[in-house]
């Protein structure tokens, strides 16, 4: 299936889901995190929901790291040139929603990619290898090559790898694991 076909199929797939469902496969997402060997690291960077787009609640996995005392990173999106600016997150970090709907730090402490040791990555879909879709700027794939080569990239969706074939870019990093309501898939 073409990569706007499954963009398609899965933003459809997240609007069926009601508030309630939204809710609860979202805890269930961060439960299932507790399992994965990841939670010696110190920074961890993590997306905040668009709430407009029915994506994965983050709150309850922000919850869980400020719980383990870790180093929280978030960023800021540059449309001009699709990157990413990465803030440590704060107790004075004001948070604002874009142009796009998506909460974001106005600034802060910059932190440098190659510090970042795990990213919680956004998608609408991925395949049983680990390969991903996103929204299609390459936001992430620019991000996550700048990063260190042993960062650990952890996908949160709500459903299951996508079985039929999708042409995988050559900029397309490849997530460790991708995390649902009901397990954990390792790559
Ligand atoms: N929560 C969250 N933050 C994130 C991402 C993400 O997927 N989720 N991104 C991951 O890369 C980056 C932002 N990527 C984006 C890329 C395109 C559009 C966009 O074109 N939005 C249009 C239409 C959306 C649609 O396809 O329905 C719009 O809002 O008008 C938005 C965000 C960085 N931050
Ligand atoms: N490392 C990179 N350097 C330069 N351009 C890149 C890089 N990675 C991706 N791109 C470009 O970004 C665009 C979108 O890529 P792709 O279709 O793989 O996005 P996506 O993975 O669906 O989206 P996203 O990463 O934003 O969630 C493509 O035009 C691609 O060439």
């Amino acid at each position: 299936m073409s990569k706007s076909a499954l963009r398609k199929k899965y933003k459809a797939l997240r609007n069926q889901l009601t508030d309630q469902q939204l809710d609860d496969f979202s805890i269930a997402i961060a439960n299932q995190l507790l399992k994965l060997p990841v939670w010696q690291a110190r920074y961890y960077h993590l997306f905040l929901t668009i709430a407009e787009q029915k994506e994965v609640d983050t709150e309850f996995i922000l919850n869980i790291l400020s719980g383990k005392d870790k180093d929280i990173i978030l960023s800021k999106s540059n449309f001009d040139d699709y990157s990413l600016t990465h803030f440590l997150l704060t107790d004075n970090t004001a948070i604002k929603k874009n142009a796009y709907n998506i909460p974001e730090p106005i600034d802060g402490i910059e932190v440098p990619s190659n510090k970042i040791d795990v990213v919680f990555v956004p998608l609408l879909a991925y395949n049983t290898k680990g390969n991903r879709i996103g929204y299609g700027k390459g936001f992430y794939d620019r991000f996550l090559a700048d990063c260190k080569p042993d960062v650990i990239k952890i996908g949160l969706s709500f459903f299951p790898p996508e079985e039929t074939d999708f042409t995988v870019s050559e900029n397309d990093i490849s997530l460790d694991f991708c995390v649902t309501p009901e397990r954990v898939f390792e790559f």
